[in-house]
């Protein structure tokens, strides 16, 4: 470690989690992200589909007390999601209930690789076509912008930080989308990690919510 060129000085690693480390820390880090990815989403696919769908209706029970804590109504808000792959949490059917509630649903859109994601209106009538890694998106709407984004996590911590598919698509979109959207991350409880060694580029989630609950940082 030592003789390592960019490695912090010593005496102030402490001062901040995600401090740049130095490079063999961070090879080390991305090594144990891509194994507990893989850990994490063969346990989720392992589950039997009614277990997913019954976290799934508890969280969106879950999100309606959230937003009605922190606002009076829907009316006007523009909330992404995700449409769901590898047996992902399906939210659909609580972002249909949105346009009723005056709200409007997004999905993310990949226009380019290793940038920030775009996002387009989504109701159940959308035409969609297949994106990037084939996960269909809506085929055609303007560009909007979220003021709430729900991702969902292969892995979370309790500091808010989350592990994803490892192509770093929301901490880029987080990083860009100003305002800043509320971020809340949600997945199952049996995805919780002490930790996911967050990184300089790792952006925490303002609330995350699983089955249970909000996770206790933020309850
Ligand atoms: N359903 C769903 N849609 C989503 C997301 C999501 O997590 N779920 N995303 C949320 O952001 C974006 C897509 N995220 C992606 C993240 C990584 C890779 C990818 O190519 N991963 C590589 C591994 C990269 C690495 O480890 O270096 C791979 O699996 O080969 C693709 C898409 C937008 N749409
Ligand atoms: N704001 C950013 N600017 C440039 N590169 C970034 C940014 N955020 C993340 N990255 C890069 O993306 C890569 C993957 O990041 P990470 O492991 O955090 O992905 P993830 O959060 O699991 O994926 P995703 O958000 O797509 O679900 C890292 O190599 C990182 O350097």
């Amino acid at each position: 470690m030592t003789d390592r060129p960019f490695a912090s000085p010593v005496c102030f690693a402490h001062e901040n989690a995600a401090e740049p480390l130095d490079p063999q820390q961070a090879t080390d880090v991305a090594r144990w992200r891509k194994a507990e990815r893989l850990r994490l989403l063969a346990e989720r696919a392992a589950l039997p589909v009614a277990t997913r769908q019954s976290a799934a209706q508890a969280i969106a029970g879950h999100l309606d007390t959230l937003l009605a804590r922190r606002f009076p109504n829907l009316n006007g808000l523009i909330i992404s999601a995700w449409w769901p792959i590898k047996a992902e949490l399906d939210l659909r059917f609580w972002l249909a209930s949105l346009a009723p509630r005056g709200a409007t649903a997004a999905l993310p859109v990949i226009l380019q690789p290793k940038a920030p994601l775009a996002f387009r209106p989504w109701t159940p009538e959308a035409a969609m076509e297949r994106g990037f890694w084939n996960i269909p998106v809506p085929a055609t709407g303007p560009e909007i912008t979220p003021h709430i984004t729900l991702s969902p996590l292969v892995g979370w911590d309790s500091a808010g930080f989350r592990l994803g598919y490892g192509g770093g698509y929301f901490d880029r979109t987080l990083a860009a989308v100003t305002p800043s959207p509320i971020a809340i991350g949600i997945g199952l409880a049996a995805a919780h990690l002490p930790t996911i060694f967050p990184q300089p580029h790792d952006i925490p989630m303002d609330y995350i919510l699983c089955e249970d609950g909000l996770s206790p940082l933020h309850a």
